[in-house]
Parts: C-alpha cells; sequence; structure tokens
C-alpha cells in the first residue's frame, strides 16, 4: 500500500478548486474522517495506514487543514481526514458538493469518554447535509475511545448514541439512512476490525471473494479464512462461518509476526537459512518460506509467493499464502486436517488463480472507465 498526501490550508479557495483534476483519482472512492476536535480522527488514519503505535499518537498535533491522503491498494481510495473544528458546509469555504459528492463512506468520530451530546448534533447535522448531496454515501459512526470503559457501559453507550441518532432522524422523516454503528480503539483491534466493515462496503467484488473463501473452506478441511490487505490489516472479505473475535486477532497477529520476522531475517540472510524452524517459545513452532522475507511490507511481486505457518499448542495451525501484491490469505484449521497439504496446496493455487482473475477483471474495466473519462473531457476541452 503506498500512500500520498495532499494538505488544504483552512483558508484557501474552496476545496473543489483545489483538488488534482486527474479524471482517475479523483473518482476513487473516498473516505471521509469527521468528528468533533481530539475525538481521535487522525490517530485512526495513523494507527490503521501508517502502523503508528498507538501511544505514539498521544504527540499528535491538531489538525487544521484537510489532508487527503491516497491509498494505493487492492482498492484504490483517498482517506479525507478533517480538522474538528471546520465548518465544511460553510459554502463561502468550501464546495460540499466536491467534498460529498464521490462515491465512499462518512466516517464519524464520538470521542465516548467525554459527553457526546455535542457530537450528536455535529453528527445530525453532518448526516442531513451529507446525504442531501450524495444518497450514495454510506454513513459509519465510531463511538471510540472505549478502552477505557467497562463492558456493560460500552453497551450502554452504544445503545444511547445509536437511539437518540435513530430518534432524530425519525423526527425529520429520514429514518431510512442507514447509519451503522462500532465500538472502537486504537487501544487493540477493534479499529481495524470496523475499518475493515467499511471497506467492505466500497468493494462490488465482495460476494465473488466470500464465495471463493466458502469454496476453499469447504474442500481443505478450513475452519476460518480471512483475505488481509497486508500493509494495513484490514480484512477485505472472510467466509460465511461467523467471525469470532480472538480467531480474527490471532489471525492478524500473524501478519505482524511474519512482517516482523521477515524484517530481521529477509534482506540480510539467505533463502535456506530462513527456511529452517525458527522457534517462538517452547510450544508455538513458526515457519517461514524465506521468500516472505523483506518482501512483505514492500509491494514487490515476490511477497506473491509469501508462505508461512505457525503450529499453535491447541492442535490448530495458522497458515498464511501470499495472493498477490497487496493480499494475503490467512486461515486457521486443525493440525489433523493439514495433513492432507498436498492438496490444500493445490486449492490455494485455485483460489490464488480465481482472485487474479476477479482483480483483472476490474482493472480492465477500470482501464475502460479512465478512458472513457479521458474521452470525455478532451471533448468537452475541446468544445470549450
Ligand atoms: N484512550 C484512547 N485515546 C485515544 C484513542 N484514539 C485517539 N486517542 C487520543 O485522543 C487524542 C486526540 O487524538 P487526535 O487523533 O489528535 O484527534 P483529532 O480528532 O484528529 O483532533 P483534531 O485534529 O483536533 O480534530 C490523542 O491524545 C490520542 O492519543 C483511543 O482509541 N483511546
Amino acid at each position: 500500500m503506498s500512500h500520498s498526501e495532499d494538505e488544504y490550508s483552512l483558508h484557501t479557495s474552496p476545496i473543489g478548486n483545489d483538488v488534482s483534476e486527474d479524471p482517475v483519482q479523483d473518482h476513487r472512492p473516498r473516505l471521509l474522517i469527521m468528528g468533533l476536535r481530539r475525538s481521535g480522527k487522525s490517530s485512526i488514519q495513523k494507527v490503521v495506514f501508517h502502523k503508528m503505535a498507538a501511544n505514539e499518537t498521544l504527540f499528535l498535533e491538531s489538525t487544521n487543514k484537510i489532508i487527503k491522503e491516497n491509498i494505493t491498494s487492492f482498492i484504490d481510495f483517498q482517506v479525507w481526514d478533517f480538522p474538528g473544528q471546520i465548518d465544511y458546509f460553510d459554502t463561502a469555504t468550501y464546495d460540499s458538493d466536491v467534498i460529498f459528492g464521490e462515491y465512499g463512506a462518512l466516517i464519524f468520530v464520538i470521542d465516548a469518554q467525554d459527553d457526546y451530546i455535542e457530537a450528536l448534533n455535529r453528527l445530525h447535522q453532518t448526516v442531513l447535509r451529507a446525504h442531501e448531496r450524495n444518497k450514495n454515501l454510506t454513513f459509519e459512526v465510531f463511538i471510540h475511545k472505549v478502552d477505557a470503559l467497562s463492558d456493560e457501559f460500552k453497551i450502554d453507550t452504544q445503545r444511547d448514541i445509536q437511539q437518540r441518532t435513530t430518534d432524530e432522524l425519525a423526527d425529520v422523516g429520514l429514518e431510512s439512512i442507514p447509519l451503522s454503528f462500532y465500538l472502537t480503539s486504537i487501544y487493540d483491534h477493534s479499529i481495524f476490525e470496523a475499518f475493515s466493515k467499511v471497506i467492505q462496503k466500497l468493494i462490488p467484488q465482495l460476494p465473488t471473494l466470500e464465495n471463493l473463501l466458502n469454496i476453499l473452506c469447504a474442500n481443505s478441511g478450513i475452519e476460518k479464512a480471512f483475505l488481509f490487505d497486508v500493509n494495513s490489516k484490514i480484512y477485505i472479505a472472510t467466509d460465511s462461518s461467523p467471525v469470532d473475535m480472538q480467531t480474527y486477532e490471532i489471525c492478524s497477529d500473524m501478519i505482524d509476526v511474519i512482517i516482523d520476522i521477515s524484517e530481521i531475517y529477509g534482506r540480510t540472510t539467505s533463502f535456506y537459512q530462513i527456511n529452517d524452524e525458527i522457534y517462538g517459545d517452547d510450544q508455538t513452532q513458526v515457519e517461514t518460506n524465506g521468500k516472505a522475507g523483506g518482501d512483505y511490507g514492500t509491494t514487490t511481486d515476490t511477497a506473491n509467493d509469501a508462505a508461512s505457518l505457525i503450529k499453535l499448542n491447541n492442535g490448530m495451525v495458522l497458515c498464511l499464502r501470499g495472493v498477490n501484491r497487496f493480499l494475503a490469505l490467512v486461515c486457521l484449521l486443525r493440525s489433523d486436517n493439514f495433513e492432507k497439504h498436498g492438496l490444500i496446496d493445490y486449492n490455494f493455487q485455485c483460489f490464488k488463480q480465481a482472485i487474479a482473475d476477479v482483480f483483472e477483471l476490474k482493472r480492465r474495466s477500470a482501464e475502460r472507465l479512465r478512458h472513457e473519462r479521458m474521452r470525455l473531457s478532451g471533448d468537452v476541452n475541446e468544445g470549450g
């Protein structure tokens, strides 16, 4: 995943005039991260997309500009981080048609450790106005910083926020606008889980990916499989068996383990050395194929061949396979089932080919769209 950032000063001309006019980039799906000051917007973005450690966010300065970042990954999208204090509906300064006009999601962050009444008012205004401009935006509410709350209090807070928001929308006859609520914190996996669900809504190929994962699991004795974007640890699809948090966490942690091992051994040791077994502790055994080494955090083609296996002490096996430059499959299966690993490898190759076909199709249609847009903008320019 690669990033590029643009910053927009609060005092420039309307934002619509500043946005790059690249016909493709301007039509990437957008994630707009909004909320009151100090609610945790920049922290979320830094932790998820820049691998910043959660406690380092304590030193983040308040954002005073809209920061737009292009994320290049299995789907190319933009993340816009809005400063809490700005009024993005001030038409003299911001062109809200440009801000809200694209396909994407609006993520509204509420600090659950603070009094949230003002945040709810702001959420209400934001949903009304953004929906008025773009009926296709999805609205995602992150009830954030829940790490300091007890389980019972978390549930009560979510129920209260959800109730108030839906009541307010019902009062203006807009109860049909779908809002999703998530309890999040940057101090655990919940923020990645929430982001995964937000991103999944923006992937038109999701049902196909889920279907492929179901077929793979059913034919290989796999209990649970996740298709991860390696750099952000967002999972873009999983099979249809229920997601339990512990399984998700251990699969997501495996990516960190592999990246760490790759960084230590990847570039400096030989391919064969790393193929030896590395013992994590007395009970858990880690084997890493050297090809994963050093290439995982990057986007080189050898990451496609990454393969790794961790035997857990409860009779389960965690298995990671690189799918393409951005994606890896992480699955959990019983060690008895892993004995048929020839079959699993074969099924995995079929799965990998199917994923390549899905994304090739997507690439071709994006290319067609790009040409069409360039042709249209050429026609307009010539006409003008
Ligand atoms: N306990 C806890 N603190 C958090 C969490 N997320 C962010 N914070 C803290 O909240 C404070 C504000 O975070 P920022 O990311 O700067 O907030 P912001 O919404 O971007 O603020 P503005 O730029 O002023 O709009 C920082 O001290 C973070 O460390 C969380 O999940 N839990």
